[in-house]
C-alpha cells in the first residue's frame, strides 16, 4: 500500500488537531486548567511510526511482530490497516485483548507522560503487535507528548498529602537515553521514574 506525501502530511496536521482535542477533554477530566498544557503540547512533539509488518504464518501461533511496550507522550492514536494490535491491563495477569481494526476508526491510548502527569490517577497501556496471517498489516502511530527537552512532572494540583508525587519529572530526551538500557527485561519507562522504586 501506498500512501501519498500529501495524504500523510494531512493525516498529520488533523491527527495532531485531534490529540490537542482530546488532551483538552483529558486534562479537563483531572480537573486541571485547560490551560496547564497549552504551552506542552502547542509547542509540543508529533512523533509518527508507520510500522509494516508482514504475513505471519498460520502455522507459527501468534507471532509478536512489535514487542510489548507503553509509548511515551501523553496519548497516541492509532490506525491500523488489519487485526493485530492487542493490550493487555495492568493486573489481568498478561492477557492479551485484541483490538478490532474498524474501517476508518482510530484507536487512542495513554502514554507514559499522562500516567506521569495525572500523578498515577491514569495509567499508560501496555500495547504489542501480532502479525496478521491474512496479510501484510500497516499501521500508523501518532505520539503526542511535550517538546524533546520539556521536563513532564507531576500536575501540582495532583499533589497534595493524600496523594503524594509518586513520579520524578522526565523528558522525551531522557526516554531516549533510557531505551538501550531497556534491551533485556523491559519495564516500562514510567515504572522507573516511581519516585519509591529509586
Ligand atoms: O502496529 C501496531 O498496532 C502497534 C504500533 C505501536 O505500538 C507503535 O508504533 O508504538
Ligand atoms: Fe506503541
Amino acid at each position: 500500500m501506498l500512501i501519498g506525501r500529501k495524504k500523510m502530511g494531512t493525516y498529520a496536521v488533523e491527527i495532531q488537531r485531534l490529540s490537542i482535542q482530546l488532551m483538552g477533554a483529558i486534562v479537563q477530566g483531572l480537573g486541571l486548567c485547560p490551560m496547564h498544557l497549552q504551552e506542552k503540547l502547542g509547542a509540543g512533539l508529533q512523533f509518527m511510526a508507520l510500522n509494516n509488518y508482514p504475513q505471519g504464518s498460520s502455522r507459527a501461533g501468534d507471532t509478536v511482530g512489535l514487542a510489548p511496550h507503553s509509548d511515551i507522550g501523553f496519548i497516541t492514536i492509532l490506525l491500523q490497516s488489519s487485526p493485530g494490535l492487542e493490550v493487555t491491563h495492568h493486573d489481568d495477569g498478561g492477557v492479551w485483548t485484541p483490538v478490532p481494526a474498524i474501517p476508518g476508526a482510530l484507536h487512542v491510548h495513554l502514554g507514559d507522560h499522562l500516567e506521569v502527569l495525572s500523578n498515577g490517577r491514569l495509567r499508560s497501556l501496555l500495547h504489542r503487535a501480532i502479525l496478521n496471517t491474512d496479510e501484510e498489516r500497516i499501521s500508523i502511530a501518532s505520539i503526542h507528548g511535550a517538546a524533546i527537552d520539556e521536563k513532564v512532572g507531576c500536575a501540582e494540583e495532583l499533589v497534595d498529602e493524600r496523594h503524594p508525587r509518586m513520579y520524578r519529572e522526565s523528558s522525551f530526551h531522557d526516554f531516549l537515553d533510557f531505551l538501550p538500557t531497556n534491551v533485556k527485561a523491559y519495564r516500562r519507562f514510567v515504572e522507573t521514574l516511581k519516585i519509591d522504586s529509586a
